[in-house]
């Protein structure tokens, strides 16, 4: 068995639409997971946040907007008037709903069938596509078995139990197609995998099928060794390890959600990262064997708060630590990078959301400094903490202010807090200087 995921652009045109047509077609049994046609996720987002706003007569204009493209997909997909006229029946139902949905309360729930759409919409129009070419392929809902627990991490007994018995039910299927990003909360309400969830669910039902490989069928043909959307002549790395995978995607790498690994890693389910456009290029595999050396990837994350946290009573005190932690987990709130030094600890989280609330409990105890708008640029390989030439980084980066660095926390990652403003620069720097030195 094998799970193919198709984001986004791969699912946002006819054109595209029919190249994934032409992948699933090919080979074995396989569950098909698709995302939300490009750009629609965003419009309901947009259509949610206007009801919160109360203006249920724009976010209505905003539904109109979106029926429109849709009626015009169908017009563009279907040939035969019996799929066109099944089709516009099921849009027609989703958008009476999202009509409706307008004038509604606003809680977090309605913002989550809302935006549970996109996947619904694409997902029956991609199976009605195959089948209207006669190939047989059975449409299977997400919500049917993929469902999270209290701690809202996926429930891998359930979804085994339910998603196995699913497919027990097809036994003559060859092609599922399901939602990605939707799923059931632990109360069985509509909730999703947060955005970009896509490939987690891939990942999901690969450890829950025992799948041979995830497919991660994207608009790029790879895992690049840095942000393709920031820096010139990236190119497509061929194999990554499932811990620099990990750190990559943790650290910003859009291509990957970065809970992707986090399933099929302990059963060496491989991912590969494939182009929809361009399905011979060989892409990047991703398993647990780490080869090579030196740097393979650099990426960045944006949006990080530092807290820099002084206090007298932490000299030579055992403790103090333990004190700052535990406010972070009663509000929830993972850190990422942390240094520290015998009077003061700095670190970094990036959501700031108990923000207000943690800076509050720690200054009862402590000195406390608050910068937002930074960024984590991780510098990923293998074993790069003892290549003789990593110091030389730093050198590059001299006119780049660094704020924090955390070198050897794991040997595969160096990781640097910058100003916002400074990415781009440091990405390119570095770039130039890692991949045209002995440090690749
Ligand atoms: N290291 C990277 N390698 C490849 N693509 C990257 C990387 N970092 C960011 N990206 C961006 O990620 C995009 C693909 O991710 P995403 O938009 O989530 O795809 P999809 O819609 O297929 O899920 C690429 O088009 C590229 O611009
Ligand atoms: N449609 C959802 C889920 C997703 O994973 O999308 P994509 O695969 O296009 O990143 C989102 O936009 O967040």
């Amino acid at each position: 068995m094998l799970v193919l995921k198709f984001g986004g652009t791969s699912v946002g045109s006819v054109k595209n639409m029919t190249n994934v047509k032409s992948i699933v077609s090919e080979g074995g049994r396989k569950v098909v997971v698709l995302s939300a046609m490009s750009g629609t996720t965003n419009a309901l987002v947009e259509i949610s946040k206007t009801i919160t706003e109360g203006n249920s007569e724009e976010a209505l204009t905003l539904v109109e907007t979106l029926y429109q493209n849709y009626m015009v997909v169908v017009n563009d997909l279907f040939s035969k008037q019996e799929y066109i006229d099944e089709s516009l029946q099921y849009i027609d139902g989703v958008f009476s709903e999202l009509r409706d949905l307008t004038t509604q309360p606003t809680n977090k729930l309605l913002y989550r069938i809302i935006v549970s759409k996109g996947e619904l919409l694409s997902t029956f129009m991609f199976s009605r596509f195959l089948q209207q070419d006669g190939i047989k392929a059975t449409l299977i809902s997400a919500f049917d078995f993929m469902r999270t627990d209290r701690l809202q991490e996926p429930d891998s007994f359930y979804i085994k139990q339910n998603l196995e018995r699913v497919l027990n039910d097809n036994l003559d299927t060859e092609i599922f197609i399901t939602q990605g990003f939707i799923c059931l909360d632990a109360d069985g309400q509509v909730s999703n995998l947060e955005r970009g969830g896509s490939d987690f669910t891939a990942s999901i039902i690969g450890a829950a099928v025992g799948a041979e490989e995830v497919q991660i069928w994207t608009d790029i043909d790879g895992f690049h060794n840095n942000d393709p959307r920031f820096v010139h002549d990236t190119d497509a790395i061929s194999h990554l390890s499932f811990d620099e995978a990990a750190e990559l995607a943790y650290f910003g790498a859009k291509i990957l959600h970065p809970q992707t690994v986090m399933p099929v890693r302990d059963l060496k389910i491989p991912v590969r990262i494939k182009n929809t456009m361009e399905p011979a290029a060989h892409g990047t595999l991703i398993d647990d064997s780490a080869e090579g050396e030196g740097i393979k990837a650099i990426a960045a994350i944006d949006g990080i708060t530092a807290i820099k946290i002084k206090s007298a009573r932490m000299l030579q005190a055992s403790g103090f630590l333990k004190k700052v932690f535990e406010i972070f987990e009663k509000y929830h709130t993972s850190i990422d990078m942390i240094t520290t030094s015998e009077i003061a600890v700095s670190l970094t989280i990036d959501d700031p959301t108990y923000l207000k609330d943690i800076v509050a409990e720690l200054e009862e105890f402590s000195k406390v400094e608050v910068d937002t708008h930074r960024t984590i640029v991780c510098v990923v390989g293998n074993n790069i903490v003892h290549h003789p030439d990593t110091h030389k980084l730093f050198q590059i980066l001299q006119d780049i202010n660094i704020r924090m660095i955390s070198y050897g926390g794991s040997n595969n990652n160096i990781s640097l807090l910058i100003n916002t403003s400074d990415k781009t620069e440091t990405l390119q720097k570095l770039h130039r200087y890692v991949f045209e030195t002995a440090l690749a």
